[in-house]
């Protein structure tokens, strides 16, 4: 078979190993499994509470690959056969998260607990078992940029040093403690910091990963149709939800934060490259975005508005924002990163890797599959009565 040819990065061929992936049913997991599946040969013992983003991969069992990927539905809060999953696969991925800002100051305890706590035996057992571990942090352990903190016209504000954001040399900058918003930065870096040590000290091999602001197909939900009415998701769905809906973008505190955003498909193209290249990538932090792809929020809900007009064929309204607080948006405690730009140094240097698509190409891959998968059961939902007593 032609995906056993394949080689790493230095020319040497990739030997199948069984991976042990913690929130394979989330985003990122559900694209991780379908390209394992489509273009190697490795095992997945897939690990979730949920399991709809990947029934596509599990069911039908005439699926090439039924005999390479396997369910487990586990809570890895209290469950004892997680260890057991760990010790017999090569390599654990832990992406099992509560990563919605939403949830950050408004249930900083299941945020703390999810990021941090629950995290732990993960570590231990990878570490006492001689495992080597990929582990998902992300870009908000840099928090706020130090150019944030410069008088808004001063000419620093415009020098890389004080906005690009380097593995290894840019600080971590919080808000105060009574600024939920950071409970989950806090926690990701604190598990950060301990993965580190257990390297440094017990010989942990293991993969940190930050991605920027990965975004794609099936990221998060659409309130009301496949998740709760009342929840809020991160701005792609929400974004998303207010054009199916035909409802103005609400843009929080004037949408002036800047992020860069990624591609999905790119990004996993990079995770593949840590997971065959352990040499390469042992023992490294990497940052996972894509630098050109910059935009203020209220920039991306311009070009979400006008890409979603191009494969709706609807018009968009006349005014198509609005402006919301914070505090109105997500409630008390809320604080924001104001800028996100990866540097790209240590990722290139070590994998090669760098991203293809740009932010209208993805937009538009990404809001036909939104169109194609929830327009019909929005315009369902919307026609119903809202509350019916018979
Ligand atoms: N998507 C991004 O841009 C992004 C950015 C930065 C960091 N990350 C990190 O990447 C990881 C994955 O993110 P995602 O976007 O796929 O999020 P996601 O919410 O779609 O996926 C997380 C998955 O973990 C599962 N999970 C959570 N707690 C669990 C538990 N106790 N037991 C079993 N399963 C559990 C969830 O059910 C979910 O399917 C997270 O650690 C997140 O912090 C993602
Ligand atoms: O409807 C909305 C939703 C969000 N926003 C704004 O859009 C920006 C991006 O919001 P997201 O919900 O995507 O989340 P953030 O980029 O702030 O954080 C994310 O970063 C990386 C990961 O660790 C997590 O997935 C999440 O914390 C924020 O400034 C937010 O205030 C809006 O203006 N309107």
């Amino acid at each position: 078979m032609a995906a056993n040819a394949r080689s790493d990065l230095d020319g040497n061929p990739i030997k199948a190993i069984t991976i042990c992936m913690i929130g394979a049913g989330g985003f990122i997991g559900s694209h991780l499994c379908e390209k394992l599946m489509a273009e190697t040969q490795h095992k997945v013992l897939a690990v979730d509470v949920y399991s709809d983003k990947i029934k596509h991969l599990l069911e039908p069992e005439t699926n090439p690959w039924s005999d390479r990927i396997q369910f487990h539905r586990i809570n890895i809060k209290h469950d004892s056969r997680l260890e057991g999953l760990i010790k017999i696969a090569d390599l654990t991925i832990n992406l099992a998260a509560i990563c919605t800002p939403a949830d950050y100051n408004t249930r900083p305890l299941d945020t703390i607990y999810s990021n941090f706590i629950d995290a732990l035996p993960v570590v231990k057992y990878c570490s006492e078992n001689n495992k080597r571990l990929i582990h998902f942090s992300t870009c908000e352990v840099y928090g706020k940029t130090i150019g944030s903190f410069l008088p808004k016209d001063h000419d620093l504000r415009q020098d890389p040093a004080f906005y690009v954001l380097k593995e290894d040399v840019s600080p971590c900058i919080f808000g105060p403690i009574e600024k939920q918003r950071w409970s989950y930065a806090c926690a990701k870096q604190l598990i950060e910091r301990l993965v580190y040590a257990e390297g440094a000290e017990n010989g942990l091999e293991f993969t940190i990963v930050r991605p920027f602001n990965w975004i794609g197909p099936r990221m998060d939900f659409i309130p009301g149709i496949d998740g709760p009415s009342e929840g809020v998701p991160r701005v792609l769905a929400c974004f998303s939800n207010n054009l199916l809906r035909g409802e103005p973008l609400k843009l929080v505190d004037g949408g002036q934060s800047q992020r860069t955003f990624v591609y999905i498909k790119d990004a996993i193209e990079a995770v593949l490259l840590m997971i065959e290249n352990p040499a390469r990538a042992n023992g490294h932090i990497f940052n996972v975005g894509n630098p050109n792809n910059e935009v203020t929020v209220k920039q991306l809900a311009e070009m979400m508005t006008e890409v979603y007009e191009k494969v709706s064929g609807e018009p968009s309204l006349e005014v198509p924002t609005i402006d919301v607080s914070s505090k109105e948006f997500y409630g008390e405690g809320y604080d924001d990163s104001d800028k996100r730009i990866p540097d790209m140094t240590i990722i290139n240097r070590q994998l090669g890797w760098n991203p293809k698509t740009s932010l209208w190409d993805l937009l538009e891959s990404t809001l036909t599959y939104q169109h194609r998968t929830y327009a019909e059961a929005i315009k369902k939902a919307m026609a119903k009565p809202v509350a019916s007593s018979s």
